[in-house]
């Protein structure tokens, strides 16, 4: 008997009494959503996640992974539709790994997303999910991002340049992405046409060798930005690079080169080389001003950014006599909108450019009421409550991870009169207003809010406020 024959035997002994095996096509009524925006049905009482169907829909599904608890099955038909399934407009969908939502209508996204968010609140948070307001769109849901990042690799004979595809690094190849704003769409082509005609090694993730790894655009108010990110300081032709780019396009006003020599999946290394123009581009959230190098980080879709910080603002509720803390500042966004309101705003970052930058960033737009710490937070929210700093207000906007119990504790032990919680991943938000919850605090509301248009993502800000005793 083979190896494979053995696994594959050993595997439906394994799982022998579970209502399905690998590579059985059943039929599955989907009932509900998953993190991923994957459809959750069941067979018997056993869960199947089923990508790519929706709600309130019968499919045909084979049976791909099968695990002790669960199955993940893929689509072969859709028997019964969902009202609300729509053809996805871009041809790459279900291929690229950018997109998992295209197959709904918009409203029905927005639906989905909220549902998302009750069910965390409900589920994890033990509160009422009505708590939770419809999640708030962009007028356009398409062409919003300002960043677009196009990985290089194949053969110096077969470049590609496009996007990972769904769940592995395969690359798609493509140059059109709907979700983009069309000038990185230009940026891309160009690129493409470039690196082929002036046939560049492309870089090979396996063994670490070649020279283009990717392609970056960034688009600011004050003009574009180009980075090639290559494995050494060798770019072949960087002259005629910068003569395609700026004779093709020239809104472009940065071409940077970044090296990154490290065989990892961390697209951008230490070290850049201007090739042409500015080290930075400008661009702005409101009447805020933000300086852009290629490390500086910078929410992708400035326009639903400030629906979201405008509600951050609208529940923190400053007179204009209140000292505020944003834990997780990154590079002070959201600390300078507070800024403008408070007396006094102090800002705790782990990763120190990023602090550089949000100093920078509140010198130009001159703010000097505001205070930006390099440290983790669960080391320096503790610390500042026994040197007796007593905010009125704290805002977090943790990562996916959500916050240390520490920044919880500490936090609560503060006693602010209102904590808001900014959330890129609902389910540790979930958790996090359970925790507070328990010490003191009331849910008052969660607004969702839509930052990323046909992707599964859903940001979140939350209202808690203390308790009187
Ligand atoms: C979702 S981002 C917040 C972005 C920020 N509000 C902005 O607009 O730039 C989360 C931030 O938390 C930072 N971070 C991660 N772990 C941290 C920690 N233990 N302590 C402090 N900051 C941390 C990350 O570097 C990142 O900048």
């Amino acid at each position: 008997m083979g190896k494979q024959q053995r696994k594959q035997e050993k595997t439906s002994k394994k799982w022998a009494n579970l209502p399905v095996s690998m590579d059985e096509i059943v039929s599955v009524n989907i009932h509900g959503i998953g993190s991923s925006g994957e459809g959750v049905g069941k067979v018997q009482d056993f869960t199947v996640f089923v990508p790519f169907a929706l709600p309130g829909e019968t499919v045909t599904v084979k049976i791909t992974t099968l695990k002790k608890t669960y199955a993940v099955g893929q689509l072969v038909s859709v028997d019964m539709p969902a009202d609300n399934r729509i053809e996805p407009k871009c041809e790459l969908y279900g291929t690229c790994g950018g997109c998992q939502l295209q197959h709904i209508t918009y409203e029905g996204q927005l639906a989905l997303k909220t549902q998302k968010v009750r069910d965390v609140i409900e589920r994890i948070g033990h509160l009422n999910p009505d708590l939770v307001k419809p999640t708030k769109g962009p007028e356009n849901p398409w062409a919003y991002r300002n960043k677009m990042q196009m990985p290089v690799g194949g053969t110096k004979q077969h470049i590609k340049m496009g996007f990972y595809a769904m769940g592995s690094h395969d690359i798609v190849q493509g140059t059109n992405c709907l979700i983009q704003r069309d000038e990185n769409n230009q940026i891309a082509q160009v690129c493409y046409d470039t690196v082929v005609h002036l046939s560049i090694e492309p870089y090979n993730e396996l063994t670490g060798e070649g020279i283009l790894r990717h392609v970056i655009g960034r688009i600011g108010e004050s003009g574009w930005m180009v980075i090639l990110v290559t494995t050494s300081e060798s770019l072949p032709n960087a002259d005629k690079w910068v003569a395609a780019i700026r004779e093709q396009l020239p809104q472009v006003t940065s071409i940077v080169q970044n090296i990154n020599p490290k065989k990892t999946n961390v697209i951008l290394g230490p070290k850049n080389i201007l090739l042409y123009g500015d080290e930075y581009i400008r661009d702005s959230i409101k009447d805020i001003s933000f300086n852009l190098s290629p490390h500086s980080f910078f929410q992708v879709n400035p326009e639903q950014t400030t629906v979201l910080y405008d509600q951050a603002l609208t529940y923190a509720d400053l007179q204009g006599d209140e000292t505020v803390i944003d834990a997780y500042c990154g590079t002070g966004t959201i600390s300078l909108f507070l800024a403008h309101k408070a007396k006094h705003v102090i800002g705790i970052e782990i990763v120190e450019p990023a602090i550089l930058d949000a100093r920078e960033n509140a010198k130009r737009n001159g703010f000097t009421n505001t205070e930006f710490i390099v440290a983790d937070a669960a080391v320096e929210m503790p610390k500042l409550y026994k040197n007796g700093v007593r905010p009125d207000v704290i805002v977090f906007d943790p990562i996916r991870a959500g916050c240390k119990e520490e920044v919880l504790t500490s936090a609560v032990a503060m006693e602010p009169k209102k904590i808001v919680y900014v959330s890129c991943n609902p389910a540790t938000m979930a958790r996090d207003i359970a925790i507070l919850v328990d010490n003191g605090y009331e849910l008052q509301e969660v607004q969702p809010v839509d930052m990323f248009p046909m992707t599964s993502h859903v940001e979140c800000v939350a209202l808690m406020s203390r308790v009187q005793k």
